[in-house]
């Protein structure tokens, strides 16, 4: 290779090997090696093995960055989420059609040139600034050049309403079995290189559309040059269309590009579905195109709306007998699997089991929860229409004072599936992805009834809406205001959203509306602080009399339940602080003293009321105006 040549291939080298290079960037420095590596021997630099011998080895590596779906090192998950993103727009309409039709696909401006220079024979079916499409020449028989036969399949994503006519004349089931390349997930030549500053030249080896000449090439061997050009085409019409052979059939014999490998094998399977009588290939091409071999863990069942087994074996989506799943599958087949990983690890299953008896006092807001929500998950027959549960709770209230636990004890008595989502769960740094969030949430929710979403702190996902905010946690509030309003659910569904909060004056007015049982969750009385101190030093050994126990309630009026709980701790340290320093090491369990009155004494002292008598004013006011208690 000329100097110039071995400069750049070096510098390409570091930086692949500098591991600061993203993905894309690598791709194309391998793209560039290849094209080097067919150059160099076009121009007699390199011998016949050893252009094979590269080639091989670049292109395999090049194909690993295209199929690899780790967002590190391969761009087949950037084709994913864009993808993703690209057809989320459906939304939850499943009776969404695309646009992209066969007949507006033909009026494109760029489809028209494109069969006019098809038709016009001879002619470049692609123009410099074109796309990189091209995967041979004009199929036989067809008014389509095989340019935009190839390009079907990525608008298949798009699952045109006109299914595509099969094309047999164009289907290359004879093509190389022995090819390395894999089928892409990012439908795009090796040899593409979409530049329109480069200049224009002939198509490159195995039939990509490269149009990128070095400019530092030497100019010697032009016939030899040009004899590689229409080896590499006819190499590339053995894959496509089973045309003659290269001068040299060793050349690339094993080699084809993965969009080609792709097309034949989208089309091989096109012919298949065709005789068959069906036409589900754009479901076909999402499937591929989304990296099917992905690990999908235990939520494969939710990505894939046509498992392959059903495809080959000939039963349509409807001529399957196990229907269940597939209605999963359609319900969710909109969200990208990472998106539903994430909402069902905020499924709750069972933590530490929290009883109704655990949570002192409150007795107003536990007799609502279990009407709103036990009972109707019991017995969806009798609370229907209007016995019919409210669609969301709200649960205000001073901080520590049960609203969590109240959360908690739903979780394990309601029998719902319970997914207890934070608001920084719902939210992410890429646009878009927070309100795919929500709208998968409350789907996976109703492929999962009953259940009860419980928002924690929901203020802070559903505050006011301010001029000043940024654009995505006001497309989340929104989208979640919708969810809510049930507008996409039906009136059969059972899904209780119970937010809970501290600031409920902070909450948009909208989602109040919809949060409509809004239960105070108060301080606790004395019987309830009682029954906080009875229920803790049960565990422990305690020396606490009921007059005592009595005084002890008395002196912690403003208490929450939280603070109670810290007195309690703090007492029961009492006996251990009396211990002395040089016994410590030695003394056992059982010699420790019960918790006495005193070191409630002590810890009295120590642990103060956390709500002010303000913020308490606030609450009470709130509540009067808002909450639904008596
Ligand atoms: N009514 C109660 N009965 C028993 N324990 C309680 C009660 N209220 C609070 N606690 C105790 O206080 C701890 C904190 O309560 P929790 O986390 O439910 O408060 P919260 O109302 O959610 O507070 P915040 O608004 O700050 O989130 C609980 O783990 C529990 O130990
Ligand atoms: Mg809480």
């Amino acid at each position: 290779m000329s100097g110039a040549h071995l400069d750049e291939w070096q510098r390409r080298s570091f930086d692949i090997s500098s591991g600061n290079c993203t993905p894309e960037q690598t791709a194309d420095a391998y793209r560039a090696h290849i094209l080097s590596i067919q150059y160099a021997w076009a121009s007699s630099q390199l011998s016949q093995a050893g252009m094979d011998s590269l080639l091989r080895t670049y292109s395999e590596r090049y194909a690993a960055v295209l199929d690899s779906d780790d967002p590190r090192t391969g761009l087949n998950n950037y084709a994913d989420s864009a993808l993703h993103l690209a057809r989320s727009q459906r939304n939850h309409s499943d009776k969404w059609e695309s646009f992209l039709t066969m007949e507006s696909v033909l009026e494109l401006p760029c489809v028209q040139r494109m069969i006019q220079a098809g038709k016009g024979g001879g002619g470049s079916l692609v123009a410099a600034g074109d796309v990189n499409i091209s995967v041979g020449q004009e199929s036989r028989g067809s008014s389509l050049p095989a340019a935009f036969t190839g390009d079907c399949s990525d608008t298949a994503l798009f699952k045109p309403t006109v299914p595509p006519q099969p094309k047999a004349e164009v289907n290359t089931s004879a093509s190389n079995p022995n090819s390395f390349s894999r089928p892409p997930a990012r439908p795009q030549s090796v040899f593409t290189h979409s530049s329109s500053a480069l200049p224009q030249g002939n198509p490159g080896p195995a039939g990509g559309t490269q149009n990128y000449q070095s400019s530092y090439l030497p100019n010697s061997n032009t016939s030899k040059r040009k004899n590689f050009y229409n080896t590499d085409r006819g190499d590339g019409g053995r894959g496509q269309q089973g045309g003659q052979a290269g001068s040299d059939p060793q050349a690339g014999s094993n080699f084809k590009t993965a969009r080609e490998q792709f097309i034949v094998e989208q089309q091989k399977k096109h012919s298949n579905q065709a005789q068959r009588g069906q036409a589900s290939w754009p479901a076909a091409a999402v499937k591929k195109s989304l990296g099917a071999n992905r690990p999908r863990g235990t939520f494969s069942k939710f990505v894939s709306p046509i498992p392959r087994q059903e495809e080959e074996e000939g039963g349509g989506p409807n001529g399957n007998s196990n229907q269940e799943p597939q209605i999963v599958d359609e319900r969710l087949k909109n969200f990208e699997p990472k998106i539903i990983e994430l909402i069902m690890s905020e499924i709750m299953d069972h933590g530490p089991p929290v009883v109704w008896e655990d949570i002192a006092g409150l007795e107003f807001a536990k007799t609502t929860i279990k009407e709103i929500v036990v009972w109707p998950m019991l017995r969806p027959d009798i609370f229907t229409g209007l016995r019919g549960p409210p669609k969301g709770i709200l649960l205000f209230g001073p901080p520590g004072t049960g609203k969590t636990l109240i959360g908690k004890c739903i979780a394990c008595q309601s029998g719902a599936t319970f997914f207890s989502i934070s608001a920084s769960s719902l939210t992410s740094k890429w646009v878009g992805e927070g309100e795919k969030m929500v709208r998968a949430l409350f789907s996976i929710a109703r492929c999962h009834q009953p259940a009860v979403i419980f928002i924690d702190e929901i203020d802070s996902l559903l505050s006011q809406r301010t001029d000043g905010e940024h654009d995505s946690s006001r497309r989340i509030k929104t989208e979640f205001l919708v969810q809510l309003d049930g507008a996409t659910t039906s009136a059969e569904d059972r899904i209780l959203v119970v937010g809970a909060t501290n600031r409920p004056q902070e909450i948009d007015e909208a989602a109040r509306r919809r949060l409509a049982k809004r239960l105070y969750i108060p301080l606790p009385e004395g019987t309830a602080r009682r029954q906080i101190i009875i229920n803790l030093m049960t565990q422990e050994k305690n020396q606490l009399d009921e007059p005592e126990l009595d005084s002890v309630v008395a002196a912690t009026e403003g208490f929450s339940g939280a603070d109670m709980t810290q007195l309690c701790r703090e007492a029961a340290l009492g006996p251990i602080r009396s211990i002395q320093l040089s016994d410590i090491a030695t003394i056992t369990a059982d010699q420790v003293r019960p918790i006495q009155y005193r070191d409630f004494q002590d810890a009295l002292q120590t642990v103060r009321p956390s709500v002010s008598s303000k913020d308490l004013e606030l609450y009470e006011e709130w509540n009067k105006t808002f909450g639904c208690g008596r």
